[in-house]
C-alpha cells in the first residue's frame, strides 16, 4: 500500500457544527505533507482523527491499513506507539532534563535497560545538535532550542508516523528553519512518513513533498509546492501572498453583526 494514511468521505461535527465534510485525503508513506488552512479550518481536527482521539460520525481513517475509528482502546494504544505527535503547545516536562524529557517515552512505552535508553536519548539529541544540553533543565535553554528537544521526544520511539501542529510557532526565523530542516532531515533518517500542520508557507513549501490547503472543512487546493507556488487558485493566492483579502474567512461563522445589532431584515 503506497499510502501510509488514508481519509476517506470523512464527516465530523461538534455537535450540530460540520467541521469536516467530505475530506478525503492520501499521506503517501516517506513522504512530508503539509496540511495548511486559516485558522478553524480544521487541520488539528484531521491530525486528532488520525491519532484515533476524535471519531468520525462517518467515513474512514486508515493507518497502515488499519481502520483507526474501529479500533478498541488496546489496538489505538498499540497504533499510538507507531506515531510520534507533538501537539500545538506541546511543552517539555520542566522539572525534568532535556534528557529526561527526551527518555521520558522510552521509559513509559519500553522495557529497554536504563543502559540502553541512555545511550538512545543521547544519539537523539545529537540529531538534534543539543547532547551537550542532556543535562541542562527547560528553562536553561532557548524557546528554538525547546522545541528541538521536543523533536527528539516526539522520535524517541522511531515513529512509522510523525504528526507536527504548528511546529514554527513563536520561534525566530533561524530557530524555524533549523527546526524545519530537521523535520525534514528525521523524516529522510527514520524512513517514516510527516504530516505537518502549519500556517508557515514559507518553510512548509521548503521541506513538503505535498500540500493540501482545508477551508471550510473541505480541501480546496492540493499539489506539489512548487505547482501551489504558480496557482491562480484564489485561495492558495491569498496564502501564498499572505493577503489579508480574499476568500479565507476572517470571521468565526455564525451570526452575522447586522442581526446581532438588531439590524437585519424585519418582517
Ligand atoms: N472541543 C471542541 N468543541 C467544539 N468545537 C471545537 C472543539 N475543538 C475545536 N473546535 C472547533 O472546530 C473547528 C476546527 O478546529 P481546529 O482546531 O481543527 O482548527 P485549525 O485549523 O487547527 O485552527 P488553528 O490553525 O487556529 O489551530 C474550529 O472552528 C474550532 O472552534
Amino acid at each position: 500500500m503506497p499510502n501510509l494514511v488514508e481519509i476517506r468521505d470523512l464527516h465530523f461535527s461538534y455537535d450540530e457544527r460540520s467541521i469536516l465534510s467530505t475530506l478525503n485525503m492520501d499521506f503517501p508513506r516517506g513522504k512530508v505533507i503539509a496540511v495548511m488552512g486559516g485558522s478553524g479550518s480544521g487541520k488539528t481536527t484531521v491530525l486528532r482523527l488520525i491519532g484515533g482521539q476524535l471519531q468520525p460520525q462517518s467515513g474512514e481513517v486508515t493507518v497502515d491499513g488499519q481502520i483507526v475509528n474501529a479500533m478498541d482502546t488496546k489496538a489505538l494504544y498499540q497504533m499510538r506507539r507507531k506515531m510520534g505527535m507533538l501537539f500545538q503547545h506541546g511543552a517539555l516536562f520542566t522539572d525534568m532534563s532535556v534528557f529526561d524529557n527526551v527518555a521520558f517515552p522510552l521509559r513509559e512505552h519500553t522495557n529497554l535497560s536504563e543502559e540502553l535508553i541512555r545511550d538512545l536519548v543521547l544519539m537523539k539529541l545529537h540529531t538534534v545538535g543539543l547532547r551537550n544540553a542532556a543535562q541542562l533543565k527547560p528553562a536553561e535553554i532557548s524557546g528554538g532550542m525547546a522545541r528541538r528537544v521536543a523533536l527528539a521526544r516526539t522520535i524517541a520511539l522511531d515513529p512509522q508516523l510523525i504528526m507536527y501542529d504548528e511546529p514554527f510557532a513563536g520561534l525566530d526565523p533561524i530557530s524555524m528553519g533549523m527546526t524545519a530542516n530537521l523535520i525534514r532531515k528525521l523524516n529522510d533518517a527514520l524512513g517514516s512518513t510527516t504530516i505537518l500542520v502549519s500556517h508557515d508557507v514559507h518553510e512548509s513549501f521548503l521541506i513538503a513533498d505535498y500540500v493540501y490547503f482545508l477551508s471550510g472543512g473541505k480541501v480546496v487546493a492540493q499539489g506539489r509546492p512548487a505547482e501551489m507556488m504558480v496557482s491562480t487558485d484564489p485561495y492558495v493566492k491569498q496564502f501564498v501572498n499572505a493577503e489579508p483579502d480574499g476568500p479565507v474567512p476572517f470571521h468565526y461563522p455564525g451570526t452575522t453583526l447586522a442581526d446581532d445589532l438588531g439590524l437585519g431584515a424585519r418582517a
